[in-house]
């Protein structure tokens, strides 16, 4: 499949998709990069949370030409809210790939968590935080066991955004797709064989049923991604973001600022106070 096919949606304000050399060059930094940081942890593989979505899948196409299929160990953990059928994806990936997997049921481990604190129980962001830090549990005890690293599989509109659980999704000790805009991500996938339909997989963080990424951050990835290529990691200001991209807002730009400084303490180690002089 050519990388440049259904990538981008209808309305997409700025094409940041990569020519096919720079494609081939990415997908070899990001391998060797996970070979590196595997060989400096003095570790023996990775392992992953397998969703079905584009990002862990992606990022575990990587792992497999980076360490081959002994060195990936996928978890696919679904609870009561994920979709049957992402969950089905998840396991597809990992048979495609001839990776060593486990299905493990977290909702009964969930569960503990929510009858330990009832009055948590019925706050949706709260529970569904819950399913993601259980995850992240699990991920380290496979990988202290194994003596493996976890892979992480935030990008950089996820990561600029803050849309990922502290400590949770987040929890990982590397992101190979971590420098690459949404849109990015999708077409280095179709790029390296990922199949279409999981390609075009729509975003979410499976917390509840029916969320997506795009309506809960209320701005669509193709023009999130535009406006921290241009505004947040690039030189122009929000009235010139505006003008530079057709059908964008300023209300939409506005979202986006408030999102990437809001979650400034997400991307930061923990602060505490300088020592007194005493
Ligand atoms: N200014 C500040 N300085 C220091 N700490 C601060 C803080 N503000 C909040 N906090 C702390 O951070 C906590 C809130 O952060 P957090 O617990 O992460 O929770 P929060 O950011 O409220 O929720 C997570 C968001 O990420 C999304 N998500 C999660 C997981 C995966 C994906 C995905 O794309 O797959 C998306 C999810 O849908 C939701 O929108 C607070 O309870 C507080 O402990
Ligand atoms: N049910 C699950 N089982 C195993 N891992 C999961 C599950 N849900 C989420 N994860 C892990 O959490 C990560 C973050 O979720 P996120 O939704 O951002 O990525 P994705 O599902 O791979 O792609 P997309 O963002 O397009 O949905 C996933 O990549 C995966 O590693
Ligand atoms: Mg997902």
């Amino acid at each position: 499949m050519s990388s440049h096919a259904n990538i981008l949606s209808d309305d997409a304000p700025l094409d940041l998709r990569l020519s096919e050399s720079e494609l081939d060059r990415t997908h070899d930094h990001l391998v060797s990069f996970i070979r590196e940081t595997v060989d400096a942890a003095g570790a023996e593989g990775a392992t992953l949370g397998l969703s079905g979505g584009i990002d862990s899948t992606t990022t575990a196409y990587l792992a497999v030409d980076a360490l081959g299929a002994d060195g990936l160990h996928g978890l696919v953990m679904p609870s009561e809210v994920n979709d049957p059928e992402n969950m089905s994806d998840a396991e597809r990936v990992a048979e495609d790939l001839g990776i060593e997997y486990d299905v493990i049921e977290i909702q009964p481990i969930a569960e503990q968590f929510f009858d330990a604190v009832p009055e948590a129980a019925d706050s949706q962001l709260a529970t569904g935080n819950v399913y993601v830090r259980t995850r992240a549990v699990l991920n380290y005890f496979v990988a202290n066991a194994e003596n493996r690293v976890v892979l992480g599989t935030g990008n950089r509109a996820e990561a600029m955004t803050g849309y990922f659980t502290k400590y949770g999704d987040q929890a990982v000790d590397c992101n190979p797709i971590g420098g690459l805009y949404k849109q990015q991500v999708r077409q280095l996938a179709a790029h390296i064989g990922v199949p279409h339909d999981l390609v075009m997989q729509t975003p979410t963080a499976g917390m509840w049923e029916g969320q997506t990424d795009e309506s809960e951050m209320g701005v669509g990835y193709d023009r999130v991604d535009a406006i921290l290529a241009l505004h947040i990691d690039g030189p122009l200001s929000t009235a010139a973001t505006v003008r530079a991209l057709d059908g964008v807002s300023r209300e939409e730009v506005e979202r986006i600022e408030e999102l990437v400084a809001g979650s400034q303490h997400k991307r930061s180690m923990p602060p505490a106070p300088e020592p007194l002089d005493l």
